[in-house]
């Protein structure tokens, strides 16, 4: 099942930029960790925002749930969560 996944990151101001630094950097291993599974398919930056559009490929929404749940940026984050179904046009 896949989902178009949007995240908005809001870091508060006062935190530490070590700190932000290593969020970011257990965040970046999180994140490839999953796409090497094949669970999340795509990232992409919204131009001009701390934010992003993904989509994950997850069994169920459960899944999902834990997958976004475990981000080390999940506590600094909105999230939205759109469930995609094949279109009919598509030829693939
Ligand atoms: O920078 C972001 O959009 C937040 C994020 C998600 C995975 C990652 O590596 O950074």
């Amino acid at each position: 099942m896949l989902f178009l996944v949007r995240m908005d990151v809001n870091l508060p101001a006062d935190m530490p930029s070590e700190e932000g630094a290593a969020i970011k950097a257990v965040e970046k291993a999180y994140s490839q960790d999953l796409q090497q599974q094949g669970k999340w398919r795509h990232i992409w930056r919204v131009v001009g925002e701390y934010s992003n559009y993904s989509v994950f490929d997850a069994e169920s929404n459960d899944e999902l749930h834990n997958m976004l749940s475990g981000l080390p940026l999940f506590p600094y984050m909105d999230i939205s969560v759109t469930p995609l179904a094949k279109h009919p046009s598509d030829i693939n």
